[in-house]
């Protein structure tokens, strides 16, 4: 049953009843008319209240329906409509979640009560579409424009604690939100209704209203680089001051549908589900994720707290794992007690805000020198420089201090987890964990397994992820894993389009206007460009070591820029020195500038090598840049990295700044058109046969010889996720 009625004295209880988060789908929308004509009718019901089974209330509309005829049979809003209309007073008791169309349907009673652990939200905009069953009709309605705006805009998560605050809740409840439902229905029957009838509200407009919404659009345009969700959102608002409540749905349906036409619902969708599907990992074994036990982190241990090692600290305590935290000396482990502790701080007042005690929702940090104390741990994340004998140094350390059972991790960006585990008792108990910085912030987490990892260790470090509130992907071991090795190919073309007439504003600009947070020039100045010029160095590309006749644009017979490198000697390492491919205002600024040093530079370089200028076309930097990494991704899928098109999409979304309304480089390869791809490197290749990493991949080869089948299709083609290196 999709939803069912029982009668509790007077009050006719509806359940919506559709496991896992009781999504709106068609059966469930049909059950609602009919339970809810039956209660309307019923003389023996003078009160109706509205709830979710399993303590959910509802996740919104059954996403997996768009697209498909059956989004179209009973609307959602005319069932909002029938609600509100009803001349019997109706509660919505609010457990869990009251997401999207979960919300719209609570908006549409008369009253809302909500458990105190509830969330309530209208995050439609983050899968590409707006509130369309009259939530932006509604909720300005009941709170106010600039707070339904920022609520519908970003489409965040609200406590309900908040909720209350704003006013989208009646009552919130410390335990049964069912029972308070039903009292408070039984004590407002007969009371006139009419005033929580959210559509007959009226709001009044005014020139700060308009301005207010003029700056939103503006600011929205910005942060939200070219996705059209949230512009769509506002304009659906905005409709809800000027326009009558039925004119202001027809303009909500309008901008539904024209979103839909851009296509970036259907990306944006696809990327919600694609992470979803990324904790359901499979090994070549045939063991997957729910074959395969992970064990209980208890306490956990990291190693090294610069950059990465104090966010990784955060992480741990923030989902309340005692964390022991070591440095290499009395010094650092000082400046690194420092930086947690002042990140922790700021954890603890964000929790005060939201009326949670800090000390029960954060894990404890204990800071030592002493190796000795990690016997107990159940795991330890060792985060020390980027340096293979410092890092076995290290294993053999913890392989003989921990306990035989301990998880040994490394946060390597992409050194050979096997080469690490070889030096510890237990390789088969250590396998990478690569977060991404801020490692507090961000949402990648990339987990690597050795050839000796077990799949416990595998099973554990997902379900670590996972707690820590990561998207957590499994991938194979190579140099530089999934991500960093697909930037190789991506930044190379950047640094050639330099060398052809481009400036790094221009690509970057490119880039941006593509939907990246960041372009490539400003990505590496962030970054640092010295972490790449050490790891040429070290590999022979630059320095030294280079023999002593090699043309400065060739390395091992391929195409090499030293643009780069030429920047480091002059000391220009990105923002860290206040010069990098742009100028900043001081060392360790963050506003960049282009710096007529790089195009004075540039000019120069190009005509001391003769480089043959190509005509400006910013169609051409993001095919190469875009095409650049999918190749790449191809080879990956090839080799047994990742294990579908899907999880490297994952990784780009959440750790690269790729634009989520895109879904990812492999299903932008495919809305493209996989043979367009391919014809566009072929090209490219044919003309410059001194760039590998521009010959297509045989796997885009073979799927554009198919005729470019959809991106669900190609798993069968890639076979099993067996590394092939
Ligand atoms: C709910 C969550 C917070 C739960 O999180 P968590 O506990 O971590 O579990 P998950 O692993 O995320 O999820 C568990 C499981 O549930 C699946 N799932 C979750 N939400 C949904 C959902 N809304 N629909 C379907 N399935 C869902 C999830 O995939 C997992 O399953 P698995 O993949 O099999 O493992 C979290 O899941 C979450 O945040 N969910 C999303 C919440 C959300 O975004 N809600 C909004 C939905 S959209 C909405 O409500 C729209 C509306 O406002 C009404 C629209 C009316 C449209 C009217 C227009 C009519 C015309 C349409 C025509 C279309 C065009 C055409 O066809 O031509
Ligand atoms: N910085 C970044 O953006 C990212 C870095 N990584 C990886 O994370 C690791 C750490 O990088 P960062 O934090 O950037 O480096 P960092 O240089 O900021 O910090 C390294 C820390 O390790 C400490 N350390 C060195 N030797 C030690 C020892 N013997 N015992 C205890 N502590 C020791 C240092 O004192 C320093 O505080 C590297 O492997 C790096 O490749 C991974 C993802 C992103």
């Amino acid at each position: 049953m999709a939803a069912t009625r029982r009668l509790a004295n007077t009050v006719a209880v509806i359940t919506i009843s559709h496991p896992p988060v009781n999504a709106l789908s068609s059966s469930v929308r049909h059950a609602l008319v009919k339970e809810f004509g039956e209660a309307s009718r019923d003389p023996k019901v003078e009160a109706i209240v509205l709830n979710g089974s399993g303590r959910k209330f509802s996740a919104g509309a059954d996403i997996r329906e768009f697209g498909t005829s059956a989004i179209k049979t009973v609307s959602l809003e005319d069932i909002n409509s029938t609600i509100e209309a009803s001349q019997k007073p109706v509660v919505a008791a609010i457990e869990g979640i009251a997401l999207g169309g979960g919300l719209e349907l609570a908006l549409a009673c008369h009253y809302r009560v909500a458990d105190i652990q509830a969330k309530v939200g209208l995050p439609e905009v983050l899968i590409g579409i707006l509130p369309a069953a009259g939530g932006t009709q509604r909720l300005p309605r009941l709170i106010g424009v600039p707070a339904a705006l920022d609520v519908i805009v970003r489409g965040r998560h609200i406590p309900a604690s908040e909720a209350l605050k704003l006013g989208i809740v009646d009552e919130v409840v410390q335990g049964n939100a069912l029972d308070a439902a039903i009292q408070l229905a039984r004590k407002v029957i007969g009371y006139p209704l009419n005033k929580k009838r959210l559509s007959t509200v009226r709001i009044s407009s005014d020139s700060n209203l308009e301005d207010f919404l003029d700056t939103a659009v503006e600011k929205a345009k910005k942060q939200f680089r070219g996705a059209k969700a949230p512009l769509a959102c506002i304009e659906a608002v905005r409709a809800s001051v000027h326009l009558s409540y039925h004119q202001g749905l027809e303009k909500e349906r309008q901008l539904f549908f024209s979103l839909w036409a851009t296509g970036q619902p259907q990306a944006q969708q696809y990327a919600f589900f694609s992470e979803r599907e990324a904790g359901k990992w499979t090994h070549s074994s045939g063991a997957r994720w729910d074959t395969e036990e992970a064990k209980p982190i208890r306490t956990a241990a990291v190693i090294g707290l610069g950059t990465m090692g104090r966010g990784i600290v955060i992480s741990l305590s923030k989902a309340k794992i005692p964390v022991i935290a070591i440095e290499q000396d009395a010094q650092q482990l000082e400046v690194g007690k420092k930086a947690v502790n002042s990140l922790l701080e700021r954890e603890a007042e964000k929790l005060k805000q939201q009326g949670s005690v800090p000390s029960s929702n954060l894990g404890s940090v204990h800071f030592t020198l002493d190796f000795g104390e990690l016997q107990d741990v159940d795991l330890v994340i060792e985060a020390v420089y980027e340096n293979m004998e410092l890092k076995k140094e290290i294993f053999r350390k913890l392989s003989s201090v921990c306990k035989p059972d301990a998880f040994l991790c490394t946060n390597t960006s992409g050194l050979n987890v096997d080469e690490i585990a070889s030096v510890t008792h237990r390789p088969n108990q250590v396998i990478g964990t690569h977060f991404f910085s801020p490692a507090n912030i961000m949402r990648l987490l990339e987990v690597v397994r050795g050839q000796q990892t077990s799949l416990t260790a595998i099973a554990t470090a997902m379900n670590l992820g996972k707690k820590l509130g990561k998207v957590a992907v499994l991938v194979g071991n190579c140099p530089l894993f999934v991500g960093n090795r697909m930037l190789g190919p991506y930044l190379e073309q950047a640094s050639y389009l330099l060398e052809e007439g481009y400036y790094p504003e221009e690509v970057d600009q490119a880039m941006e206007e593509f939907g990246f947070a960041m372009g490539p020039f400003r990505m590496m100045d962030l970054a640092g460009l010295d972490v790449g010029w050490r790891s040429r160095t070290e590999k022979g590309l630059t320095g030294a070591k280079v023999p002593q006749g090699t043309p400065a644009r060739q390395r091992l017979g391929s195409r090499y820029s030293p643009l780069a490198d030429i920047l480091c000697e002059s000391g220009r390492f990105g923002q860290k020195t206040g010069r990098g491919w742009y100028q900043y205002e001081k060392p360790g600024g963050r506003t960049g500038k282009p710096d007529p040093w790089v195009k004075d530079f540039l000019q120069k370089y190009r005509k001391t090598h003769q480089i043959k200028q190509q005509p400006s076309n910013p169609e051409q930097i993001v095919e190469r840049c875009a095409f650049a990494l999918a190749n790449e991704g191809f080879r990956i899928l090839e080799d047994g990295i990742a294990s579908c098109p899907e999880d490297i999409d994952v990784i780009y979304n959440n750790g690269y700044g790729w634009p989520k309304y895109r879904g990812g480089p492999m299903y932008y390869a495919s809305s493209v058109g996989l043979p367009k791809v391919l014809d566009t490197l072929e090209k490219y290749y044919k003309a410059n046969p001194d760039v590998p990493s521009m010959k297509p991949a045989f796997l885009l080869k073979k799927l554009a010889a198919l005729g470019g089948p959809p991106i669900k299709e190609w798993r069968t083609q890639v076979g099993k996720p067996v590394n092939k290196l």
